[in-house]
């Protein structure tokens, strides 16, 4: 989609439970804009709203979730979007990663045809082929064209998360909701696909909200972080001034908590008596 409009903007946005489930709200009274380009942290403990505020944002909510406020996709409020059309969205508008990427996708599918699902249909069958192979190969998922005949079973949990962002990616999505997709990938893996997601931010202008409860890898990874406790923004703010200096309690220890074991410099593998320096001392 070629706007200049903002991608995605909450105004006043609360979520409250189903009677059924207690009848809470979960999401209070939410308001931001993001921008073309930027990359949005949420963080927050378990149960702190994280995942609803992404399924809102997608108009993706449970049936009997009630919702006040709104969100705005490039302008339009999904309120005027009914929510049998709102899956239209899905691929070449909003990207979804979603949280467990085993229950996300359809056993009986092919991981050809997860990719497919998203790429639009004016391409040739060879050139979504081509496309997914492109795409699973970026996740790291090295033979994307044998990848592609597999069905989910045959994949690890880490493998089944990256079909899932390359799904998301291979759509070129102006905004892309991950939720907590790196907890089943290795470092090095991690690593690639955040700066996938980077490069795409560079260059073409892609929109993220990256939720996550990895807080060292949202504070490198995003421009503004927005932090939430009990469904209520305790702090939300450009990443680099809020990490240096939170102004909430809950984020002072939540870094605490998460930036304190983080070694400052890569550790040495041997005690100082071991190295060459030492023995030519
Ligand atoms: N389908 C549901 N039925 C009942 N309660 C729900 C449902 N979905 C979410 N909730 C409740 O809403 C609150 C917010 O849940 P949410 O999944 O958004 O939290 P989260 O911050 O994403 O947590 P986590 O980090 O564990 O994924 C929680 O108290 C949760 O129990």
């Amino acid at each position: 989609m070629t706007t200049h409009t903002t991608p995605l903007r909450l105004e006043n946005l609360s979520v409250t439970l189903p009677q059924a489930a207690g009848g809470r709200v979960v999401l209070s009274d939410l308001s931001l804009e993001l921008r073309a380009g930027e990359v949005l942290g949420i963080v927050g403990e378990s149960g702190s709203g994280k995942t609803t505020l992404g399924l809102a944002c997608l108009g993706l909510l449970p049936q009997g979730f009630s919702v006040a406020g709104d969100v705005y996709i490039h302008g339009t409020t999904l309120r005027s979007v009914a929510p049998g059309q709102r899956y239209r969205l899905r691929g070449r508008v909003l990207g979804y990663v979603p949280q467990e990427p085993m229950k996300a996708l359809n056993p009986g599918m092919s991981i050809a045809a997860h990719v497919a699902e998203g790429l639009p249909a004016t391409l040739t069958r060879a050139e979504r082929a081509e496309r997914a192979a492109r795409w699973l190969a970026a996740v790291g998922l090295a033979d994307g064209l044998s990848v592609q005949k597999l069905y989910p079973h045959a994949l690890s949990g880490g493998q089944r998360q990256r079909v899932l962002l390359a799904a998301a990616l291979a759509a070129e999505p102006d905004v892309l909701i991950a939720d907590e997709f790196t907890t089943a990938l290795d470092p090095a893996t991690r690593e690639l696909v955040v700066s996938l997601i980077r490069e795409q931010v560079q260059v073409r202008g892609m929109s993220v909200v990256m939720i996550s409860h990895d807080l060292e890898l949202v504070a490198r990874a995003t421009d503004r972080l927005l932090v939430l406790r009990h469904g209520v923004c305790v702090e939300h703010g450009e990443t680099k001034a809020v990490i240096a200096q939170p102004s909430s309690p809950y984020l002072q220890s939540l870094l605490a908590l998460s930036l304190h074991f983080t070694p400052r410099a890569p550790l040495s593998l041997f005690p100082r008596a071991m190295t060459e320096e030492a023995l030519n001392d």
